[in-house]
């Protein structure tokens, strides 16, 4: 894991940069404007993009720890502040299960009114990973399974959940959900994560 210490204005920019991508992004999205200023929109943004190019990374921001202690992923496509292709997912751990508050976007759509299945799915395996690291057995995703019960909805607060179930030697389980604030459950997960060989002894507990 690469630690790096960059200045929290710098990164507090980043990621007004990152959500200002995100609004962008939604206004692409949904834009009915006439075609003259779609050109004329699309020749702004090119000119912004070499701007941007001027200094890059090869990737995006690395896992460091956040002012307050916490470890923190800036540039993961579903928590990361900077990336502007993360919702972002701002996850809570409550006891031993992972929560997050999360309202899809018109951009997230895959059947007509609805959240694409791959959304749904990353957002939940993520979620069962970070629950399964919070127990203190993270790993890669080895298996996901995705039980999709009723048609996510955008523009609507959903509850997304997770917890560790068991372990056994580099190999743990979660289960996870998205549902309604009453509960009603929309998608279910569950997922196998494995301890990849080259993290044994990097992490706490292993
Ligand atoms: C430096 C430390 C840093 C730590 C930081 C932690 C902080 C955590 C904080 C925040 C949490 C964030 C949460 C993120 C969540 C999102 C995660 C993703 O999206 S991950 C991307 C998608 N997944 C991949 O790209 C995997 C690609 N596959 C692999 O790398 C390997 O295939 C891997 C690691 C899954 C297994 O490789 P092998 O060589 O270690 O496996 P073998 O030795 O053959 O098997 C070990 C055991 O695992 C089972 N296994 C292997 N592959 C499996 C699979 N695909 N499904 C189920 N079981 C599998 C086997 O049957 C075996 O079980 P038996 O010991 O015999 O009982």
């Amino acid at each position: 894991m690469t630690m790096e210490l960059t200045p929290e204005s710098r990164l507090a920019a980043h990621c007004e940069l990152a959500q200002q991508t995100r609004d962008l992004m939604d206004a692409v999205a949904l834009t009915e404007v006439k075609e003259d200023e779609l050109l004329a929109v699309t020749a702004e943004l090119a000119a912004l993009t070499e701007r941007l190019r001027a200094a890059s990374r090869a990737t995006p921001l690395p896992f460091d720890i956040s002012p307050d202690g916490n470890l923190r992923h800036l540039g993961n496509a579903v928590i990361g502040g900077a990336n502007p292709m993360a919702l972002p997912l701002v996850v809570e751990m409550d006891g031993l299960t992972a929560r997050a508050e999360v309202t899809f976007r018109p951009l997230h759509e895959g059947p007509p009114n609805g959240v694409h299945g791959g959304i749904s799915a990353m957002v939940l395996d993520h979620l069962l990973g970070q629950a399964a690291a919070a127990a203190g057995f993270p790993g890669m995703t080895g298996t996901l399974t995705l039980r999709y019960l009723r048609p996510v909805p955008y523009g609507t607060p959903l509850v997304a959940t997770a917890e560790h179930t068991r372990a056994e030697g580099r190999k743990s389980w979660a289960d996870g959900r998205i549902a309604l604030p009453d509960g009603t459950p929309l998608v279910e997960a569950s997922g196998v994560f494995v301890m990849p060989t080259a993290w044994l002894g990097r992490h706490p507990g292993t």
